[in-house]
């Protein structure tokens, strides 16, 4: 018998990408928001773009929303029961002002041996091609990591790109609602247009590793690495950070 969730994995494999459905409530969803205004005001020199992934492990609702167990349902069947975090990403895009996302493939820019990884990107907002929502070019996953080459003559996120040509009319838009989750391989590639719309364009990049994945960073342990699930594997973690009132954004069994 083919199951749902097997028809999910043929997908991921042929595509490279799967979205699921309403898969955070409501609530948790207005929580993510709020969060990011939190952010805002607690760090108030850096981009919604840039609401990264060294503030994640001593933020009590972020290592909350990251370990769900929805999503961490999600990441095993992709990767198997033993799970890590290895970085968090708001992305969040302002009206008017966001930033492109240039074509990339995550895994060029990552200290992972194997890379064997995947990336769950929750919407906080909704998100379409008018505020700059993902697009992919599906298949793209079957192609090894590409060199990457600086790019600062356009406003971008990452600074540079994947160094070889994208056939555009083959890439397909995310469109997504809020507590939907989009699911892409490390080695898709992938990009988002500026957000010229009134409308913010916001979703959280999540990066989860099976914990036979070793994170190869320098620094040990790495920012935001955190055991979400299962055995430890081959890495060592951060402590779960402890709610102090005052000091972290309350929120729902805070
Ligand atoms: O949110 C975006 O526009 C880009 C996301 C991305 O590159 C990623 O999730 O790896
Ligand atoms: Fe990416």
């Amino acid at each position: 018998m083919i199951t749902e969730a097997d028809r999910t994995l043929q997908d991921f494999d042929r595509d490279g990408y799967t979205i699921f459905r309403n898969v955070i409530d409501p609530a948790l969803i207005a929580e993510a928001s709020a969060h990011v205004d939190w952010l805002h005001a607690r760090y108030p020199d850096r981009l919604g773009e840039d609401l990264a992934t060294e503030l994640v492990a001593g933020d009590p609702f972020w290592v909350r929303l990251v370990g769900d167990d929805r999503l961490l349902d999600i990441a095993e069947l992709f990767l198997g029961p033993d799970l890590a975090l290895f970085a968090s990403h708001y992305i969040s895009k302002p009206p008017f002002s966001g930033k492109a996302v240039l074509w990339h493939q995550d895994g060029a820019y990552w200290p992972l041996e194997p890379m064997r990884v995947i990336t769950l990107w929750l919407a906080v907002d909704e998100s379409t091609p008018e505020n700059g929502c993902v697009r992919v070019i599906p298949g793209s996953h079957k192609d090894d990591l590409h060199e990457l080459r600086t790019r600062d003559d356009v406003d971008n996120v990452l600074g540079s790109e994947s160094a070889v040509a994208v056939d555009e009319s083959a890439a397909v838009d995310l469109v997504l609602s809020p507590g939907d989750v989009e699911v892409h391989h490390p080695n898709i590639l992938h990009a988002s247009t500026a957000n010229t719309s009134p409308r913010r364009r916001c979703g959280l990049t999540i990066r989860y590793i099976p914990t036979s994945t070793r994170i190869t960073s320098e620094q040990q342990p790495f920012t935001s690495a955190l055991l979400l699930r299962g055995q430890p594997g081959v890495n060592v973690y951060q402590p779960f950070p402890q709610y102090v009132p005052g000091e972290h954004m309350p929120f729902a069994g805070a």
